[in-house]
């Protein structure tokens, strides 16, 4: 017996030219085409099942990518039926379109499908056409997110000048990874973004149309519409009914953006879907490498491997793809007033104190300069954008992550910041009855509405971080604790770290900063920043920006190495290449496994006695070791040794000049009638 015959009557057989043919998107005669397959296909199943009880399952040969290439695949595969995947066959093949642009779809089969589809319920990229067509519209992109690549060719639609995009998501329970969401966004993005005059439709496709494809069309509509989860959910469903059947997917969604609805409703798995659960001896199946269906447990489990303590080395955020993080360091750039760099281009442009020495400590008597703890986490800026919101680090990567910032007009609307940057340190404050939380302290601001304000003086560019960006997001987030959400069902409390901004005071409250304020602290800092209150921002080193450590958290950050000799080396950078330092040595602690160091940046303090560096910890956050002028200046500063009794001594002669002298005078007149 032929297990190759096919049990349905031959069709045209070569592959897609192009033309259009528009049956299935009749409805009624789809309907009726969909009733008569059923029949075919309940026959179809009965005779297979025979067929197989007698000789055993049909093998099929193994598909590779070229064979979707040439012709040869339509002979190769004449007269055999290839697997479909379960419950296509049933599934509407598209949905509405989205916005005006998005259509979701099932996964369109090449024709080396045929044999297994009746021809009313053919869906290859020639119904595709013929559906773009028969809508008066033009199919620009296809994003594809299915796992495999088994079901067409890309080069169906790319030799008609449609552009094509691989997302590839396993489905089988796990819903798509955030780099994957960011990297769909992006695309979708930046596609609509390049058409000036036209609109081209994108057609999103996993295998049957619904939860992945589901899942970043919502994640798309509300980084972009700026409407809740529930009303992106609500438009998706309408589009493709019935929408994200998958709970764990809807539940992924509100709790990725912090909403936390009274009630989330799910609909019910749609029939075709529940039908085709079987296989053609009756028994349950899973679609080995694509399907939406299967349990939840790798996504959970994904979710309790990310609950660990926390630690300022790990890694905050989503990935981005290489691409957007390209056109984010040139925006980057552009705010900060800088000419834009060239692509790949990881130069860190915030600003940089300097070790405060004898020499600049004078810069404090002839400008005026305003105080604040060190605090000692680790440095990012971040970029709020209307779509999100980055953490930039100190390799000038950048992460997503998921916050609110509402303009200060628009308070409970979803209106957000269009490109503004800010400066910070990411803290691990100990709370008490809480436990570890990480809080983002804010002291600088760089754009505001993608407007540049580095040139402003300090004391208005931290006005404004705080009246344009902190404050319009705490009294959104009392707003909704104190009149109930209404319908904002945001929760700041989900988020994944608070944002604050940090304080800075007048000159003469140093002592109280260094023997009261800072060891009260929840958290750790090594030191002092003296900001200029006039200053402009300047990127990178800024000499007038300074900091004051405890002496012995003068530190310098090193690239350690080891050879195959065993010889320990150290070194830092001189214009941007590696310099040996051949009379460093670094002393680590005695249980300490020194091969373990090798290749890292490890951050070292001097110590006076032993005339050695001593490793204080591995700066995972840093790839390259600190410049050698860094180091000079460090040496300088541990060499003048200005201790805590010195800079007092310093600070309360200061004070007393008649500049800072009239400042402090009016500051208590101000609080005093304050009172
Ligand atoms: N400008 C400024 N910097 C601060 C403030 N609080 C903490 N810092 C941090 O102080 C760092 C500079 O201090 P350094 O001692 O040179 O550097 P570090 O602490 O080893 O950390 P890296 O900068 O990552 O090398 C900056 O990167 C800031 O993140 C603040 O209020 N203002």
């Amino acid at each position: 017996m032929d297990l190759n015959a096919s049990p349905l009557p031959e069709e045209d057989e070569q592959p897609f030219q192009g033309e259009v043919d528009d049956e299935i998107f009749d409805q009624p005669a789809y309907e009726s085409s969909v009733q008569t397959y059923h029949r075919e296909r309940e026959e179809r199943r009965r005779r297979l099942k025979r067929d197989v009880r007698d000789e055993g399952p049909k093998q099929y040969p193994p598909c590779t990518r070229n064979d979707f290439l040439t012709q040869n695949k339509i002979s190769k595969y004449a007269g055999k039926i290839r697997p479909i995947p379960q419950g296509w066959m049933d599934c509407p093949p598209v949905g509405h379109c989205l916005g005006g642009f998005i259509v979701p779809s099932k996964v369109p089969l090449d024709e080396t499908y045929n044999d297994a589809v009746a021809p009313g319920s053919r869906y290859s990229s020639k119904q595709v056409m013929n559906y773009h067509r028969k809508h008066n519209q033009e199919l620009g992109l296809v994003v594809d997110l299915t796992n495999t690549t088994r079901y067409y060719s890309s080069l169906e639609y790319t030799r008609l000048g449609i552009k094509y995009i691989k997302i590839a998501c396993k489905g089988r329970g796990a819903v798509p990874d955030n780099e994957s969401v960011n990297r769909f966004v992006y695309e979708v993005m930046q596609f609509i973004g390049r058409q000036k005059h036209s609109r081209k439709t994108v057609l999103v496709h996993c295998t049957h149309g619904h939860n992945r494809t589901g899942f970043m069309i919502v994640h798309y509509l509300v980084r972009t519409k700026f409407c809740s989860v529930t009303e992106a959910l609500r438009d998706f469903g309408e589009a493709r009914p019935p929408g994200i059947y998958k709970r764990d997917y809807i539940e992924a969604l509100y709790s990725f953006y912090h909403e936390s609805p009274e009630k989330i409703v799910c609909p019910s798995t749609p029939e075709w879907k529940r039908s085709s659960e079987l296989d053609l001896n009756g028994e349950a199946v899973q679609d080995q490498d694509d399907d939406e269906d299967g349990d939840s447990s790798s996504y959970l489990h994904e979710q309790q491997l990310e609950n660990g303590p926390i630690t300022n080395d790990d890694v905050l955020g989503d990935a981005i793809c290489y691409d957007e993080q390209e056109f984010l360091r040139q925006k980057c750039y552009s705010l900060f007033e800088l000419n834009p760099t060239g692509k790949g281009t990881t130069q860190f442009p915030g600003s940089h104190p300097v070790s405060l020495n004898r020499d600049n400590l004078q810069l404090l008597r002839q400008r005026y300069y305003y105080p604040t703890w060190k605090a000692d986490g680790t440095r990012y800026m971040m970029l709020i954008a209307p779509h999100g919101c980055y953490l930039i680090d100190r390799n000038f990567c950048f992460r997503r992550v998921q916050l609110r910032f509402p303009l200060k007009a628009e308070p409970l609307r979803p209106c957000f910041h269009q490109y503004t940057l800010i400066d910070g340190e990411m803290i691990i404050d100990a709370v008490p009855d809480i436990g570890l939380k990480r809080r983002y302290l804010a002291y600088d601001l760089i754009a505001l509405n993608n407007q540049s304000v580095v040139k402003l003086p300090f004391s208005e560019r931290w006005r404004l971080l705080e009246e344009e960006v902190i404050r319009p997001r705490n009294n959104e987030k009392k707003t909704i604790e104190r009149e109930g959400k209404g319908n904002l069902t945001y929760r700041y409390e989900m988020e994944p770290f608070g944002v604050r901004r940090k304080d800075f005071w007048l000159l003469s409250t140093v002592g109280k900063l260094l023997k009261g304020f800072i060891p009260s602290l929840s958290h750790a800092s090594d030191g002092l920043i003296f900001q200029g209150w006039d200053d402009a921002y300047v990127p990178r080193t800024h000499e007038g920006l300074l900091k004051w450590k405890y002496p012995e958290m003068n530190s310098v950050d090193f690239l350690f190495e080891i050879g195959t000799d065993n010889r320990q080396s150290v070194y830092l950078y001189e214009r941007g290449k590696k310099k040996l330092m051949d009379n460093s040595r670094i002393a680590f602690k005695d249980d300490d496994d020194v091969h373990s160091y090798s290749g890292k940046i490890v951050e070292c303090s001097w110590d006076q006695e032993s005339g050695c560096w001593v490793c204080m910890r591995v700066r995972a956050d840093k790839s390259t070791p600190n410049d050698i002028n860094t180091y000079r200046k460090v040496m300088r500063s541990i060499s003048d040794n200005i201790t805590e009794e010195v800079l007092l001594n310093e600070i309360s002669e200061i004070i007393h000049l008649p500049m800072y002298a009239d400042r402090i005078e009016k500051a208590h007149q101000l609080q005093q009638r304050r009172r």
